[in-house]
């Protein structure tokens, strides 16, 4: 079968939350966008526009109410719970703002539980470079920096080798010079794997790192943007 350019599609997509009821939100409403493949994708848009709820539906936390969500050429939005389930552990990787890694595991054995838990996954020691932490494999979580502890996150993510990485505000705790790095990390991984990475921001300013840029304002898409040249991440200044 020939591979499609096309990774992700998603068409006329809502999430209604308290659906018929006075508390009625439409947190996604009516969004289409389509994203290719191999691209570093970011999601912008200010606080309570619908971000989370888009990233969680693209990495099969959620179902949604109305529309269609392609990946990878099967519709997600008719997976069962227990396909969503399998999804979600072999298709995507996620990366979070608070770290979330298991405090008395060490570094090494944070990446290791992800790893045992797919198909066809990186070894942990591997990914662990690839973050250049391969020094740190034997600390624990509360023995690492803020920077180094989201180092890890990735290297959890990464280790599990899924088509699709999914990053939450991944610098949103961290200083300037830190997130940067992490930064650099998701932009080097789109060009060293050819995978798709989506990171979902409220800050605009990374915008020029990304192949493509889809901005939500009030749960609906406002535009929807691709960088022909995009800029690497250490000639970016915010
Ligand atoms: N489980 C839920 N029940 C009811 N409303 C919800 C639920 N989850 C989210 N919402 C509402 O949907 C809207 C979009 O929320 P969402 O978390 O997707 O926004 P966001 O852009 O990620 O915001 P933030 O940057 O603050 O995380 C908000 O109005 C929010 O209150």
């Amino acid at each position: 079968m020939q591979m499609t350019k096309e990774f992700i599609r998603l068409s006329n997509v809502s999430k209604i939350y308290n659906a018929h009821k006075e508390n009625e939100v439409r947190a996604n409403d009516d969004m289409s966008f389509s994203i290719k493949r191999g691209e570093l994708t970011i999601i912008v848009g200010s606080s309570g526009a619908g971000k989370s709820t888009l990233l969680n539906t693209l990495g099969g936390m959620d179902s949604i109410s109305e529309g269609e969500v392609w990946v990878n050429g099967n519709d997600i939005s008719e997976y069962s719970e227990k396909q969503r389930t399998t999804y979600r552990r072999q298709e995507v990787g996620f990366v979070f703002q608070f770290y979330n890694l298991i405090p008395n595991l060490t570094a090494l054995e944070n990446v290791e539980l992800a790893n045992e838990i797919v198909n066809n996954p990186i070894d942990a020691k591997e990914a662990m470079e690839s973050v250049g932490l391969d020094k740190r494999m034997n600390n624990f979580p509360p023995q690492m920096s803020g920077g180094e502890q989201q180092r890890v996150a990735v290297a959890r993510a990464i280790a599990k080798n899924p088509s699709l990485l999914l990053a939450d505000e991944p610098t949103g705790a961290l200083d300037y010079h830190t997130g940067k790095k992490i930064l650099k990390i998701f932009q080097d991984y789109v060009t060293n794997t050819g995978k798709n990475v989506i990171i979902v921001t409220h800050n605009s300013l990374i915008k020029p790192m990304a192949d493509h840029v889809i901005e939500v304002v009030d749960g609906k898409i406002k535009s929807d943007v691709l960088n022909d040249h995009k800029i690497p991440v250490e000639d970016l200044e915010w």
